[in-house]
């Protein structure tokens, strides 16, 4: 089966500097996958290379088999590659709510001016954008926040609107910049089981940047190591717990130890 993405010796330059070098990989519909490495590695780069925020230098990413590189980031979205997190924009002054309702409108017939228009198609499309954004409200525990201002939510359920935001797009593959950054060891777990889920029951594949390593170890199917821009393993976690050159890589650095 061709894999749902291919990663093609994938290549980024800045100047004089090479963010990422000649990275290729797979990832298998309905895999989780981490791509974990020391600060600076290039994580954000790849994941901004495989979104189409950024143009690579050499290499391309294939989607189901097609060539995403060099499309605009909202058509590489519209395809189903969706990165959430970092960019996801968060209307303050809306709703949890409202502000799902809104993210649908990357996937609308109607376009966000007849939103503001009221025209019929776009009421059309209200009615059915309310039921699905209840339906993602609900499915990730967020029903008892759902008429909060989004100025008003700590962290923690800002970043279950940014997953919300992603999921309104009706995405075949979210890449999770950091997902459980600034989150104590309930709410990673707890998150790591809505991942999990979204998995499960949506069939979404998952590819994540962490440094969380427990959680990483827990959530991952398989896990591909990012040094100096370089992939230098990829393999499940208990492969890559047991890599000398990925304890290598990990010894000196800000990260925690790669064992636990
Ligand atoms: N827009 C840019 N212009 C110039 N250099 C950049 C740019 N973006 C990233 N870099 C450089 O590319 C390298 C890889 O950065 P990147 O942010 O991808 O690493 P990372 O592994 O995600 O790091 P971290 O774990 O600290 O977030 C770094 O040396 C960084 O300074």
């Amino acid at each position: 089966m061709t894999p749902i993405l291919q990663v093609k010796g994938i290549t980024k330059r800045y100047g004089g500097l090479t963010a990422v070098n000649e990275v290729s990989f797979d990832v298998a519909e309905g895999e989780i996958l981490s791509v974990i490495g020391p600060n600076g590695a290039g994580k954000s780069t790849l994941f901004k290379l495989i979104s189409s925020f950024v143009t690579p230098t050499s290499g391309e990413v294939l989607f189901k088999g097609d060539r995403i590189s060099g499309l605009a980031p909202h058509q590489v979205a519209r395809k189903g590659v969706v990165r959430t997190f970092q960019e996801t924009t968060i209307f303050r002054s809306m709703t949890v709510r409202e502000n799902v309702i809104v993210a649908h409108h990357l996937r609308s017939r109607a376009s966000l001016l007849g939103f503001f228009l009221g025209t019929s198609l776009a009421r059309q499309d209200e009615a059915e954008f309310g039921a699905s954004a209840d339906g993602i409200i609900d499915f990730l525990g967020m029903g008892a926040i759902r008429d909060e201002l989004a100025s008003n939510l700590p962290q923690g359920h800002l970043r279950a609107l940014g997953m919300a935001i992603g999921l309104a797009t009706n995405p075949r593959i979210l890449l999770l910049d950091e997902p459980f950054a600034g989150m104590n060891h309930d709410e990673t777990m707890r998150m790591v089981g809505l991942v999990r889920r979204l998995r499960d029951e949506r069939g979404v594949t998952v590819l994540l940047v962490e440094h969380d390593m427990p959680a990483v170890m827990k959530i991952s199917d398989r896990i591909v190591v990012i040094n100096f821009g370089q992939k230098i393993a990829e393999g499940t976690p208990a492969e890559i717990q047991s890599n000398e050159k990925v304890i290598e890589a990990y010894l000196g650095s800000e990260d925690a130890a790669i064992g636990m």
